[in-house]
Formats: C-alpha cells, sequence, structure tokens
C-alpha cells in the first residue's frame, strides 16, 4: 500500500515537472491558469480544482506518457478465452502493457509527444471506461487510490506552480533534460530532476 500510494504520486510528480521544464510555453499557459484561479489567495484549495482545466490534460498527458506502474497488476485467466486473434488458455498469466497501449499510434497522433492539448478537446479519461488509456488499470484490480492520487497530483503541481516560477540550474539547457527512466516496481526518472524555485511575491 505505500509503494502503491507513494512511489506512483511522487514519480508522477516528477515526470510532470520534467515534462513541463521541456516545454517553456506549456508551462506558461498552466501557471497562468493556477494563478488566475488562485487569484492573489494564500494556495490552492481542493475546491479550486475543476476550475483547472488545463492542469488537469497536463496531469492526464503525464500519466499517458509516463505510467509508474506501465505493465499495471498481473492477471491469469480462469478460463479458456479469445482476445482478438490469440486464444488464450485457462491459467494464462496474462501481463498488460499499459505504457505501449497509451502510445499505440492506432489511438493516438503523435504517440510519443507530450501534448496535454489533446485531452482539452477529448472525453477520454483514466477512469476505465476507454482502454486506450489505462494509467490506473481497470476492473476490479484497478488501482483504488485512483481519485485522491489524482487530488493530490493537482493540488501538488497547482501549489509548486502558484508559489513559484521554476528555471533549470544555470548552464543546462532544456536539451540536457535527460529522459531515460529506472525500471523498478515503479517507473522512476533515472536521474534526478533538479530545477531552481524562484518565489512568486
Ligand atoms: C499517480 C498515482 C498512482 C498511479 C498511476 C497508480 C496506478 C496503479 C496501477 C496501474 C495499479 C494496478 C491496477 C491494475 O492492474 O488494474 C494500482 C494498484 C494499486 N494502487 Fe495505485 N496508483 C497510484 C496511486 C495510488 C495511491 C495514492 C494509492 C493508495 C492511497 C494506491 C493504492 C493502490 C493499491 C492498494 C493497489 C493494488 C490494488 C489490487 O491489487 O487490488 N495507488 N495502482
Amino acid at each position: 500500500m505505500f509503494i502503491a500510494g507513494t512511489d506512483t504520486t511522487a514519480s508522477s510528480l516528477v515526470w510532470t515537472f520534467t515534462e513541463l521544464i521541456r516545454k517553456p510555453p506549456l508551462m506558461e499557459k498552466v501557471k497562468y491558469e493556477v494563478r488566475k484561479v488562485g487569484n492573489g489567495r494564500d494556495k490552492i484549495e481542493e475546491s479550486d480544482i475543476p476550475k483547472l482545466h488545463y492542469l488537469h490534460s497536463v496531469i492526464k498527458e503525464t500519466l499517458r506518457l509516463h505510467p509508474p506502474a506501465p505493465l499495471l497488476v498481473p492477471r491469469e485467466t480462469i478460463e479458456d478465452c479469445v482476445v482478438g486473434d490469440y486464444e488464450i488458455p485457462a491459467k494464462t498469466r496474462v501481463i498488460i502493457n499499459a505504457k505501449s497501449i497509451g502510445t499505440d499510434p492506432k489511438y493516438w497522433e503523435n504517440p510519443h509527444d507530450f501534448q496535454p492539448d489533446r485531452f482539452m478537446k477529448s472525453s477520454v479519461d483514466f477512469k476505465g471506461q476507454h482502454l486506450e488509456f489505462l494509467p490506473f488499470g481497470v476492473g476490479r484490480r484497478g488501482c483504488p487510490g485512483m481519485s485522491f492520487a489524482i487530488m493530490l497530483l493537482q493540488l501538488m503541481v497547482a501549489n509548486f506552480l502558484y508559489r513559484f516560477d521554476w528555471e533549470l540550474p544555470e548552464g543546462m539547457s532544456v536539451e540536457d533534460v535527460d529522459m531515460e527512466e529506472e525500471l523498478g516496481i515503479t517507473v522512476f526518472k533515472k536521474t534526478p530532476l533538479c530545477l531552481v524555485p524562484i518565489r512568486v511575491v
């Protein structure tokens, strides 16, 4: 429960900022939205989250490209079945590659590009109705922490963007940001992301 709940959320937070720092116009766009909704108050509250549509798309796009548990939890078939062209006997261990599905060009235009806008004009969500997007899995073994994780991620990212501007350390450019992944129970960014916070008064 601790690993399922903490590493996944921490990894998603890091990948969100990794993607945003590499795309300054998108960082500006989400920052603008957050600051407009915050409107000078102390912090972004839970009640503000439903108004942050672009932020929601940013989080979804991060989870599409960097699902922290890309192979979900293994399943075992309880009876013979057919999936597409494959006959799968009972008691077969089945692994679902959610990352591969989330970047399949059959379902996604420019699948490897970070384009949160794709979710602004689409109803595709992670709740299990759209099988092309499964960062939280699906069915009775789907992630029970989904709603909590999404709220937590949105609140963290929103408040980090509300109170700080973020820059790369001096001498480092966007091209230097390493995107290599470290495989484990959860997929993390291999090299730590180092950003400089600049407090907004
Ligand atoms: C961004 C954050 C998170 C992501 C992307 C995520 C993703 C997942 C995925 C893909 C699974 C496997 C689902 C399947 O195979 O269908 C899972 C299982 C699970 N998650 Fe999460 N998770 C996140 C956060 C959390 C949080 C915050 C909690 C708890 C507070 C949590 C608790 C669990 C538990 C207990 C399971 C195992 C469920 C089972 O095997 O029946 N997760 N999660």
